[in-house]
């Protein structure tokens, strides 16, 4: 049989194996395996050139079980419908892993922005968020930037919501402009909480991150901050790349120059020094740690037995399939998954919610202080679990991410 590369049927599978691995009865997997609710909407935008153009999108609100849905909106050309689900199932489990009071939801269109005006780019946000907004609210749905959306949209959306209600309405969404009650930290939180991963993650294998080797997928939020904070803790960032193509060095490059030469010519590749490397060739690479920052579905089983990396750190949602999971477990590579690798972000963002609710802004130490004791924390949990129960880190954090669920079902009286 065929690895499926569907991420909702992937997603149902890793539920399914943490629920047996707890020893739950079949109705909490009845449960968790949909999301409770999922909106479809049609987004007809006024395009520069005086035609219209309709654009779909989703809203997928996986579980409520612990607190309103919440997570991001992705704009991509690739989005679907199951990928939203997937993506605001991951949602779910990653807010239980850190335990931040909040279930999980995701949102996307099928577009490409990079095609889009700014104009048009605001005029499809404010319809996809007009078209979402009875599903939405602080208390109900809070969403935030995924990948090819940034503080710009969620302002737009902020707006357009506040608009709606006829009162200023900040909690309504999370990873805003600072000035429009964005919180210090958010910008770089899902990176910062990343490296919290990785130094406890090092220090687990005995790994020196000074010089240790990094090669990153994707150069966006996640993984040109990730680069920038590695750097700064003595690493070798030693390949990158973007959807254009990749830059290698083995003497390590600067993050943040090769971001300037990214801002330049639109990606990393060229970047002065490198030489060119394919997406698949810096998956491969023999360094210490890899983190892929972009998309899902990288890791697999035609490439997982070629990965040298002694820690895979997962900044991206879904990278690696399962069948790759396993592949990599025997190998002794250590997988810190997506759920908990890349919470830092959420968990920021509920910082910013509560700041929102308080109308009381704390300063960026506070707010990066905060996020190290729940990382750490988190991490111990699902370490602990993995080493405990024998099972591998992606199946530790679905158990304590479940576990929680489980018990928040059952005293709601769901199951
Ligand atoms: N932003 C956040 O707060 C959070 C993000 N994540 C996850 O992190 C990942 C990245 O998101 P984020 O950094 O926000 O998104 P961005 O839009 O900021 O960046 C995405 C990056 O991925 C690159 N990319 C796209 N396709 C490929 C490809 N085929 N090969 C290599 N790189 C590629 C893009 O390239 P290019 O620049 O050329 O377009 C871009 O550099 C996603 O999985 C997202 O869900 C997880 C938690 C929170
Ligand atoms: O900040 C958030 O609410 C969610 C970010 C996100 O989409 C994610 O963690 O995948």
């Amino acid at each position: 049989m065929t690895e499926t590369l569907n991420p909702f049927e992937i997603v149902q599978k890793q539920i399914r194996a943490a629920c047996g691995k707890l020893g739950l009865e079949e109705s909490y997997y009845e449960v968790l395996k949909e999301p409770e609710k999922v909106l479809v909407v049609s987004i007809p935008v006024r395009m520069d050139n005086g035609t219209i153009k309709t654009f779909i999108g989703y809203r997928s609100q996986h579980s409520t079980a612990i607190g309103p849905a919440k997570g991001g909106v992705r704009f991509h050309p690739d989005v679907t419908l199951d990928e939203v689900k997937a993506l605001s199932a991951w949602m779910t489990f990653k807010c239980a892993v850190v335990g931040i009071p909040y279930g999980g939801g995701k949102g996307g269109i099928r577009c490409n922005p990079k095609e889009l005006s700014k104009g048009e780019l605001e005029r499809l946000s404010r319809g996809y968020f007009r078209a979402i907004s009875p599903i939405i609210g602080p208390e109900k749905d809070i969403p935030a930037p995924d990948v090819y959306t940034n503080a710009q949209v969620m302002a737009w959306f902020m707006d357009e919501f506040s608009e709606i209600k006829g009162y200023n309405t900040p909690g309504v969404v999370t990873g805003k402009p600072v000035i429009l009650g964005g919180s210090l930290g958010r910008n770089e939180a899902t990176a910062r909480g990343a490296v919290f991963t990785i130094r406890e993650a090092a220090g687990r294998i005995g790994l020196d991150l000074k010089n240790a080797t990094v090669a990153i997928q994707g150069y966006g939020n996640a993984g040109s901050i990730a680069a920038k904070l590695l750097h700064e803790l003595g690493c070798r960032i030693v390949a990158v790349n973007d959807s254009q193509g990749g830059a290698y060095n083995p003497e390590g490059m600067n993050p943040l120059a090769v971001l300037e030469h990214k801002k330049n010519n639109r990606t990393v590749k060229g970047y002065p020094g490198s030489k060119s490397i394919s997406g698949e060739e810096l998956l491969e690479l023999d360094v210490d740690i890899l983190v892929p920052a972009a998309l899902e579905n990288v890791i697999t089983s035609y490439n997982a037995a070629g990965i040298k990396a002694k820690i895979i750190a997962e900044a991206a949602n879904g990278p690696t399939t399962p069948e790759a999971d396993e592949i990599l477990y025997k190998k002794g590579i250590l997988v810190i998954p997506d759920i908990l690798c890349n919470a830092g972000g959420v968990t920021v963002s509920y910082f910013e919610w509560v700041q929102n609710l308080m109308n009381l802004y704390w300063s960026e130490e506070e707010v990066n202080s905060r996020l190290e004791n729940i990382m750490v924390k988190a991490f111990n949990e699902v370490y602990n679990m993995h080493i405990s129960s024998n099972v591998n880190m992606r199946e530790a954090a679905y158990m304590v991410a479940i576990k929680r669920i489980a018990e928040a079902l059952k005293l709601r009286g769901r199951v």
